[in-house]
């Protein structure tokens, strides 16, 4: 049997994870990045960018942190929203285009306009530290695709759907920037470019309600790319309050766990389970409690054949009306009566 740790054990564990993560802070993008949000009205925070060697970069605290406290305390000017968007040179183009633009392509032009901007961009700072590639399964080899199980499968093939179409069906409006560049635009807002952006706004965005404008789509307009703070992780056991503070214009998070000086701080994204989390972020966390199941329907029919009759009709009736094609359970919800009768089939 394996012996647990005591605290001296526990204590060297840890000692050994800080020594393994690596401060990024002093690196000069990071300095770039602080030094463009302290203009911006950002007051210096605790935390540090750190790789840490389990869940890659985020960021670490520098002060114990008790429930309640504030993590970090963003002004307005800082976040890029479709706001930031219409203010901008892209402001009449969009404002000008029928059938009005979705507030996520609105976004997602800015994000690879700015990007093709270098030196020019207000906002390179941020983009500097953007990940230049992502994990989600939009970015990887269709052969990869087809070994993921198959309710996950499928959901990755709509997601590589969305993108191609979410670029081909605005091709005309990539079009109509043409005087905005020298080169074609096509050129710049090239599915590869668009496909990075889109993945910016779905895996870092904060959630931030705007009011329904005339120059958008009917699409909900609830995005916020919120730099330094989009470098925090993900843990499905943490809470914390988040939300944007209108008396005070800043996105504020507060803490609901203590931190210890040097912990890697972290949020949630969610009661997402691990099959989301990969779709939706690419990655999957560890003793996730959100876990689920995913059955076949089929599967799931030929294991309640093998249960008394008496427990599962009325399952089967409401299965069929339905017409459920796969089915959902919580790990920690699921029958072990039908965890066994679907080992057998
Ligand atoms: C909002 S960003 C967080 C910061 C990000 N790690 C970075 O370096 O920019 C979300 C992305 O971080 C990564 N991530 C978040 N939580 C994670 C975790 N617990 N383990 C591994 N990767 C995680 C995933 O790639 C996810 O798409």
């Amino acid at each position: 049997m394996k012996k647990k740790k005591g605290r001296t054990g526990r204590r060297r564990t840890r000692k050994r994870m800080e020594v393994s993560a690596v401060n990024q802070s002093c690196d000069i993008r990071y300095v770039q990045l602080r030094k463009w949000l302290k203009n911006r009205g950002f007051r210096e925070s605790q935390l540090r960018a750190v790789h840490f060697p389990d869940t890659g970069r985020g960021l670490m605290t520098t002060h114990l942190l008790q429930p309640g406290d504030l993590i970090i305390s963003l002004p307005e000017s800082c976040l890029l929203t479709t706001d930031t968007v219409l203010e901008s040179y892209l402001g009449n183009y969009i404002r000008r285009w029928c059938p009005p633009v979705s507030p996520m392509l609105a976004l997602c032009t800015f994000l690879v306009t700015e990007r093709y901007a270098g030196d020019r961009s207000l906002w390179k700072p941020y983009l500097d530290v953007l990940p230049s590639s992502y994990d989600c399964p939009v970015y990887w080899d269709p052969e990869i695709v087809t070994l993921l199980p198959e309710p996950v499968r499928q959901k990755a093939e709509q997601q590589r759907s969305i993108v191609q179409e979410f670029y081909s069906s605005h091709v005309l409006f990539f079009r109509s920037l043409q005087s905005l560049f020298r080169e074609n635009p096509e050129s710049i807002l090239s599915y590869d470019a668009m496909r990075w952006a889109w993945c910016t706004v779905n895996t870092r965005t904060v959630y931030m309600k705007h009011a329904q404008r005339d120059c958008f789509s009917s699409e909900q307009d609830v995005y916020a790319l919120a730099p330094f703070l989009d470098l925090l992780n993900h843990s499905p056991g943490v809470q914390v309050e988040a939300a944007f503070n209108d008396e005070i214009r800043r996105y504020e998070i507060r803490t609901k766990v203590q931190y210890r000086k040097y912990d890697q701080v972290f949020i949630c994204y969610g009661p997402h389970d691990n099959h989301r989390l990969l779709l939706e972020y690419g990655f999957v966390a560890a003793n996730n409690p959100h876990q689920s199941v995913y059955v076949t329907t089929g599967k799931c029919m030929l294991g309640l054949d093998f249960l008394p009759k008496k427990k599962t009709t009325r399952r089967v009736d409401l299965i069929k009306a339905r017409d459920f094609k796969i089915l959902k359970f919580s790990c920690t919800h699921f029958p072990q009566s039908l965890a066994n009768a679907v080992k057998l089939c």
